[in-house]
């Protein structure tokens, strides 16, 4: 039986994690380096879906720590980067860090026992998801999943920032209709992008844009919020669309304390353009991919 995805406790005295118990805390300890931290999603007994940039070609296995639920230091087997993503592709043109197709699956040693606290979310075109619209299966498409999901013009959704011990929701609006363009422009006034001349040549078709002031103030992530899920809710059933990649501000970072630009935006890879790539890594996790 397909287990249900994207489930979580509501009631006022449940755990961080049991409301959202599809969230992982990953973190990269290289030797003389300091330790990375980022975030990722369950998406399966075996696989946590994150962002690609977390990782560098040179990281070894034993050095990633995967927190999943209440265990903490769950083993890397393996890592699977998506095959387009290279953050130096447009050195050569001044662009130090490229983006695109910002996405890795880190499989589990051990498959994972789903509990209160540690449950799978949904993952776009795929048979849970489909359960969760409360639509009808096989007569649902995957094309049926994306136009109710990423809905044109401004989508609410949100992300999880982990603050020890609590996981504070931050609700965002998608700029899935006239105003995206205003916040892909907004991606030329990153630092690292003074280079830039088309804001197309890294604000590419895989990304959803957040953040802004219109219509209302969205709250931005952070470095260490990098990997994980943006969720769009559906009757109570919680669907992952993105992965957060980059940020125009850290807004953590101390020296940007308290000011916030109104062009501060975030860039999440949008799970609808690798489909052919999860479906691929996850094929033997019985998750009915459309
Ligand atoms: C385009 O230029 C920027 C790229 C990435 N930014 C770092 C960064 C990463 C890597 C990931 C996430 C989720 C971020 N959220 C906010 C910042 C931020 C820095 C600016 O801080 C330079």
């Amino acid at each position: 039986t397909l287990s249900m995805c994207g489930l979580s406790l509501s009631h006022k005295t449940a755990t961080p994690l049991e409301k959202n118990p599809w969230h992982i805390s990953i973190k990269v300890a290289r030797p003389g380096k300091g330790v990375e931290s980022c975030k990722g999603a369950l998406v399966s007994p075996y696989f946590v879906l994150t962002a690609a940039h977390c990782f560098d070609i040179n990281d070894q296995a034993h050095w990633i720590t995967v927190d999943v639920g209440k265990t903490t230091s769950n083993k890397v087997v393996s890592l699977f980067s998506h095959p387009d993503y290279n953050i130096g592709k447009l050195r050569s043109e001044g662009i130090p860090e490229f983006y695109d197709y910002d996405v890795a699956l880190v499989k589990l040693e051990k498959r994972i026992t789903f509990s209160p606290e540690t449950r799978p979310i949904c993952l776009p075109c795929t048979e849970g998801t489909t359960r969760a619209l409360r639509r009808p299966h096989p007569k649902t498409s995957c094309q049926d999943h994306e136009r109710q999901l990423l809905k044109v013009g401004d989508v609410p959704s949100f992300f999880v920032h982990e603050k020890k011990p609590a996981l504070e929701r931050k609700e965002v609006l998608i700029k899935n209709g006239p105003k995206k363009w205003a916040c892909q422009a907004d991606a030329k006034k990153a630092t690292i992008y003074v280079n830039v001349t088309d804001v197309a040549q890294v604000v590419t078709p895989r990304f959803l844009c957040t953040g802004g002031i219109e219509p209302v103030v969205d709250p931005n992530t952070c470095k260490g919020d990098s990997g994980g899920p943006l969720i769009i809710t559906q009757n109570r059933r919680y669907i992952q669309v993105g992965v957060i990649s980059w940020g125009v501000f850290d807004v953590c970072n101390l020296k940007n304390k308290g000011k916030v630009p109104p062009y501060a935006r975030d860039f999440h890879l949008n799970l609808f353009t690798v489909l052919p790539w999860l479906k691929e890594k996850l094929a033997e996790e019985q998750l009915g991919f459309l």
